[in-house]
């Protein structure tokens, strides 16, 4: 997809990866509307990417991703302010905790509500242009986080979902790519301190650095946004399951179907994408 011209929404953009996404779509020509609970670092980050990139180029919506209202009003919101939809990102997302339902709930019921949103907003069986979502899982998604198990979880279902999605028999009726983007370890606020206020949460901090540093340590956000603009602008990949390691850069999880995603189509679309 050429991102000049189109319309994107990005989950969890005030900071991070989300932040990452956000900017390289803008740097494109693409306008982005930033959703994110975090209302006070949101507009912030609003401010600062509107003024490097136009004003009339971003839109902030304070969203928790969990409340299937706001996310409905965020989505209508945006295709009133922008006119169209073409780009979902599903980015929002939170690392092991003992509120383990929140985890959940953040990490896969809010992204499977995402991806809903957009393929009704943007699939042409119900009128829309078609499009592309992406949802973020994590390298958490394809192997076991020892360290997370319902992290693991979700990131599992966020492929397992985005695979589903991403077939012909979706993409035949909708025109709208689904693909996952599984990232290691990278270098963002989501990341914990290295010292621990107690000796048990210090016990899951060292697991946690021993791993990260056995797996060459942090990504810089801009590798991962790298293969993020990859998986955008490759109209082949649907279904795809995008990798992002220290060890071998940007590749594709291999499946059955080679882990580039099954053919987009079985017949022949128009495509705008
Ligand atoms: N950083 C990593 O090591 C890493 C690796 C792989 C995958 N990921 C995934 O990338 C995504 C972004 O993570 P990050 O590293 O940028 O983390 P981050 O904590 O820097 O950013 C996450 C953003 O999501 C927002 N958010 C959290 N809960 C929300 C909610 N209920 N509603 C709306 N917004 C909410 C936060 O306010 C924050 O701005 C997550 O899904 C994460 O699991 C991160
Ligand atoms: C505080 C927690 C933040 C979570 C960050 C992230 O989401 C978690 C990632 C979990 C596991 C990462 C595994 C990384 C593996 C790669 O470095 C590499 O070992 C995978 C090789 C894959 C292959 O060759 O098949």
């Amino acid at each position: 997809m050429k991102l000049r011209g189109k319309v994107a929404l990005v989950t969890g953009a005030a900071q991070g990866l989300g932040r990452g996404f956000t900017e390289s779509m803008l740097q494109q020509g693409a306008k982005v509307a930033l959703l994110d609970i975090k209302v006070l670092d949101g507009r912030k980050t609003t401010k600062e990417l509107g003024l490097k990139y136009g004003q009339d180029k971003v839109l902030f919506l304070p969203c928790d991703v969990t409340d299937k209202g706001q996310m409905e009003s965020a989505f209508q919101q945006v295709l009133r302010h922008f006119g169209q939809l073409d780009v979902v990102v599903n980015n929002a997302g939170v690392t092991e905790q003992e509120n383990w339902e929140l985890v959940l709930d953040i990490n896969l019921r809010s992204v499977i509500q995402g991806t809903y949103l957009g393929l009704h907003h943007m699939s042409r069986e119900r009128g829309g242009g078609g499009g592309l979502i992406i949802n973020i899982a994590s390298m958490a998604g394809l192997i076991a986080m020892f360290h997370g198990p319902v992290y693991t979880a979700t990131k599992h279902g966020v492929v397992g979902l985005s695979r589903s999605l991403g077939t012909p028999f979706h993409f035949d009726r909708t025109g709208v790519r689904v693909c996952a983007l599984c990232p290691t370890m990278t270098d963002t606020p989501i990341q914990p301190p290295r010292v621990a206020s107690t000796p048990e949460e210090q016990v899951k901090l060292d697991a946690h650095w021993a791993y990260t540093d056995s797996q060459g340590g942090l990504l810089k956000v801009s590798e991962v946004v790298a293969g993020f603009l990859q998986l955008v602008e490759d109209d082949s990949k649907n279904g795809a399951v995008m990798r992002v390691t220290k060890q071998k850069g940007v590749d594709y999880q291999p499946y059955g179907g080679g882990g580039q995603g099954v053919p987009v189509t079985t017949r022949k679309t128009r495509s705008k994408l």
